[in-house]
């Protein structure tokens, strides 16, 4: 696999009739953030269902870290480093900011929880350090229910950090913030994760401008182009899908 983090190999699921990922070559390598572009319903959470083990393939493989994860549950992807941050946070509200990232390491790896309790002092400095990063440190007891919007989804950040995952993957993660919080969100992904090996379905064109590197676009679930986002945004296959898209909408 070479330094590939994740590769899938004519890859399909059919849903009925109808192919959502239709044989789908695609890899990103290691340390690589790859941003997912495409028109409603071109696939993208489909193939993302797909990595993680939510959704099964009905055909085609899918290579991670060197283990063949296509059939796999959520829990053992999740078990294997692929770490997954949905669109809507899935914050505890009924935690403060300080547990819910307390939570996210505990739940974990058991052997992590059983060496919890006599790890605390290390493990309270890893947690703060994340408060700090996320930008939460002052609001560690803080009810996660009274956060912002945004904050929400900075938290769940910080609990996928506390994971430690090998793959991320970000679902939409500026869905619904301001200008202001999404390009904070961009910062936070390129400091926190550089060097990671992160996947990230967007539609914000000017968050996809600021963090991102290569780019590929799919087309009713199948390879439609890949390449940084300026020439992307030149490649006449894609205008059209787009522009077909704007006809639509
Ligand atoms: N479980 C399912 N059963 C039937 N059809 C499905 C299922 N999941 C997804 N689809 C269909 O597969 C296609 C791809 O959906 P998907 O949500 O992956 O697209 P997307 O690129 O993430 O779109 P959006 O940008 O709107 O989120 C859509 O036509 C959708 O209706």
């Amino acid at each position: 696999m070479g330094d590939k983090i994740l590769e899938t190999i004519g890859l399909t699921v059919q849903f009925g009739g109808f192919k959502a990922i239709s044989d789908l070559n695609f890899s990103v390598n290691q340390g690589e953030l790859r941003v997912i572009l495409g028109p409603n319903g071109a696939g993208k959470t489909t193939l993302m269902d797909l990595i993680t083990g939510k959704t099964k393939p009905t055909s085609g493989r899918i290579l991670y870290d060197n283990h063949e994860i296509s059939g796999m549950e959520p829990y053992q992807t999740a078990k294997l480093g692929i770490g997954r941050k949905f669109q809507n946070p899935h914050v505890f509200d009924n935690m403060t900011v300080m547990e819910n990232i307390e939570v996210a390491f505990r739940g974990f790896d058991r052997v992590f929880q059983a060496l919890f309790y006599q790890k605390k002092a290390d493990i309270k400095d890893r947690i703060e350090h994340i408060l700090s990063t996320i930008g939460l440190k002052s609001k560690a007891d803080r009810m996660a229910a009274n956060l912002s919007h945004g904050e929400r989804q900075w938290l769940e950040i910080g609990m996928l950090l506390a994971q430690d995952p090998k793959l991320i993957i970000l679902d939409e993660p500026t869905a619904g913030m301001t200008a202001e919080e999404t390009y904070k969100t961009g910062e936070l992904i390129l400091t926190v994760f550089k060097d990671r090996s992160v996947i990230v379905v967007e539609h914000d064109m000017a968050f996809v401008r600021q963090i991102s590197n290569i780019v590929t676009v799919l087309h009713q679930g199948k390879f439609l182009a890949e390449g940084p986002l300026a020439e992307i945004e030149q490649n006449a296959k894609v205008q059209e899908v787009y522009l077909k898209e704007d006809a639509h909408a």
